[in-house]
């Protein structure tokens, strides 16, 4: 029987599943909060989350609950549910120890960042943002891995840093977590432009450019947000940026690449059992940059096209046909 948990999860999809089996990997006990009683009961007698990691064994040092009162009081819990959904489900907290955020998305109904709804909520916890290219898959099997663990205080760092970090999984400082969760944010919506070329069969040459011209992006609206350039160029940005536009393993990648191939945003979203956030984060991110006054012109066309407003092909002759300038 292993000590009691001093680590929990919140959320049992495919990357809170992962990160616990990281966190686990070394036999410390973890604790995981499932939505479903399904995944509970397969986690706790089978060690295995069949729906949303399949075929990943798990470690017997994972506990899973549905009881949301049990996550609090830990030393540190890591924050792992869709980005829509984290407010509904940390209200239900009181006392929920050292919050480490790995959600990758902004909230629809309020335009507000992962950071200022938990803070809002709790204002006296500590604060971490964990981001950085980071396929679930890949960790939970152990394969090595960095991300940026960002938070103002050093001191927080130095708690938190031996919590997380494994031999195969490296966690770097960043004293800007306004920074690290805008990447994760932004890159998901650029991962669907570069499936939508990728869809369209476009070529290498497009895909690059628009990794490059989205990371423009996504530093004109991290630094007008508050954001630290030198983050959006670290893991949690740029990082995340090549890997999730770079491969058919990203949901938001796929979902662009099936638009691409003529498939409307409506019939991919229907019956979507996991989560691809960027068509969330896409018009939301849009109106914060229109109210930041940051031109985006990648989301812009990702945005037009998830409304039905235009078509695939279009967007691409839009975006060619804009005014030449400077880079
Ligand atoms: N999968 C990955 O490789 C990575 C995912 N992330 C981020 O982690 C977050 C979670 O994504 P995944 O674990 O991949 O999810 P997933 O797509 O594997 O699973 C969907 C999750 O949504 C939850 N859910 C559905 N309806 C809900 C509701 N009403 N209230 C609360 N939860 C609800 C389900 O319980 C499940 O945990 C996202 O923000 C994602 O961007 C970050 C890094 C890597
Ligand atoms: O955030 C991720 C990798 O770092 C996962 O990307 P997708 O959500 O597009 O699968």
């Amino acid at each position: 029987m292993s000590e009691a948990a001093q680590i929990g999860v919140l959320g049992a999809g495919a990357w809170g599943t992962a990160l616990a089996q990281m966190l686990a990997s070394d036999g410390r006990a973890v604790r995981i909060w499932a939505r479903e009683p399904e995944v509970v009961e397969a986690i706790n007698a089978k060690h295995e989350n069949p729906i949303f990691l399949p075929n990943h064994p798990l470690s017997p040092s994972i506990v899973a609950t549905d009881d949301l009162n049990s996550m609090n009081g830990m030393e540190a819990l890591l924050v792992v549910t869709p980005a829509q959904h984290m407010r509904s489900v940390l209200e239900q907290l009181d006392n929920p120890g050292a919050l480490i955020l790995c959600s990758k998305g902004i909230e629809v109904s309020s335009g507000s960042f992962m950071l200022d709804i938990a803070a809002t909520l709790f204002p006296d916890a500590a604060i971490a943002v964990l981001a950085g290219p980071n396929f679930a898959h890949e960790v939970a099997t152990a394969q090595p891995a960095a991300a940026t663990l960002a938070c103002r205080e050093d001191a927080l760092w130095e708690k938190l840093a031996p919590m997380i970090a494994r031999p195969h999984f490296r966690p770097y400082h960043s004293p800007d977590p306004v920074g690290a969760e805008i990447g994760g944010a932004v890159k998901n919506v650029l991962a669907i432009a570069c499936g939508v070329v990728d869809g369209l069969g476009l070529g290498q040459n497009a895909r690059a450019a628009l990794i490059s011209r989205g990371f423009a992006e996504m530093v004109r609206f991290g630094v007008a947000c508050g954001a630290e350039a030198e983050t959006l160029s670290g893991l949690s940005g740029l990082g995340d940026l090549v890997l999730t536009c770079s491969s058919e393993s990203s949901r938001n990648f796929s979902f662009g690449r099936a638009l691409g191939q003529g498939q409307s945003a409506e019939s991919l979203m229907t019956g979507r059992t996991t989560v691809a956030e960027g068509a969330h984060t896409a018009p939301v991110l849009q109106q914060v940059a229109r109210d930041h006054g940051v031109e985006m012109p990648i989301v812009d066309s990702v945005c037009a096209l998830l409304s039905g407003e235009t078509e695939a092909a279009s967007i691409v002759t839009d975006l060619l046909a804009r005014p030449l300038g400077s880079e």
